[in-house]
């Protein structure tokens, strides 16, 4: 069974339509990117799946649980997590702090903001936070750091709730190529060895096929394509999608002058 099933999702705003008959799998491991130009209906597809958006129609299935009508709050608690474009830390608190608290909102104990947070789940939080290498960071601030590792933190704090299904809404914005790739780098092996199954939607197609296992293309609310990365490059009605910006499927070497 497929760690996520969608089906004949649709949803309209007025006459527009953002989604038609939307329907695709997700398996344990997989990094699975939605990309298709503005517009395309990526952000509504995500938000029915996250449970901030109700579909018009159609069903999503989590471990062949019907989630269709949950709220985002219900699906964390059956283990769908999410990060946002716009890093979501505290920050005034420290790195450790943040994903402690993750920690104890995850298991829907009592937030007591003083005292005892500074040290329930401490060694819990410094584990998750080795695995995306900032636990030397632990007693920082998270205002003091730089962009590329708060990411590296929101991470941390979206396996605090130790999801099945991780949704990243354009993981990379805001980051520097390098620092991209080393982010979705992690994310991928974390994604593998957990059996997590990650859908991130992402502008940056260097990201998209050098991270995606499989793509899926929106237009116009519409999956066009769906495949390996190389396929979808190459794929004729994908490229007309994104005519207008004719390179934007090239692999980087195509692309650099001669
Ligand atoms: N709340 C809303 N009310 C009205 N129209 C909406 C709403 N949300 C989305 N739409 C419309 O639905 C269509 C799909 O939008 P959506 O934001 O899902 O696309 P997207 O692929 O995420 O775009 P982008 O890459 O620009 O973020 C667009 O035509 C958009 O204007």
């Amino acid at each position: 069974m497929s760690l996520l099933a969608v089906r004949n999702l649709g949803k309209s705003f007025g006459a527009v339509v953002a989604a038609r008959d939307v329907g695709f799998t997700l398996e344990r491991g997989e990094m699975l990117a939605l990309i298709g130009p503005n517009g395309a209906g990526k952000s509504t597809v995500f938000n029915m799946i996250g449970g901030q958006l109700r579909p018009d129609r159609g069903q999503v299935l989590l471990d062949g649980r019907d989630i269709t009508s949950a709220s985002p709050q219900r699906r964390f608690r059956q283990g769908v997590g999410r990060t946002f474009q716009v890093a979501q830390t505290f920050l005034s608190m420290t790195v450790a702090e943040n994903v402690q608290m993750a920690l104890i909102s995850g298991r829907r104990e009592t937030q007591e903001l003083s005292g005892p947070v500074r040290v329930r789940h401490r060694d819990e939080a410094l584990a998750l936070l080795g695995l995306v290498g900032m636990q030397d960071a632990a007693d920082r601030a998270c205002s003091a750091l730089a962009y590329g590792d708060v990411k590296r933190v929101e991470l941390a704090i979206a396996l605090a709730g130790q999801p099945k299904l991780l949704l990243m809404d354009e993981p990379t914005a805001g980051m520097a190529p390098r620092e991209r790739a080393a982010l979705m780098d992690l994310t991928a092996s974390i994604a593998a060895s957990r059996s997590i199954g990650v859908l991130f939607t992402e502008h940056d197609m260097d990201v998209v096929f050098g991270h995606a296992d499989r793509v899926l293309v929106l237009l116009r609310g519409e999956i066009i394509a769906a495949g390996a990365p190389d396929a979808i490059r190459q794929d004729a009605r994908v490229r007309q999608a994104y005519l207008g910006d004719e390179h934007a499927l090239d692999p980087p070497a195509a692309r650099s002058p001669a």
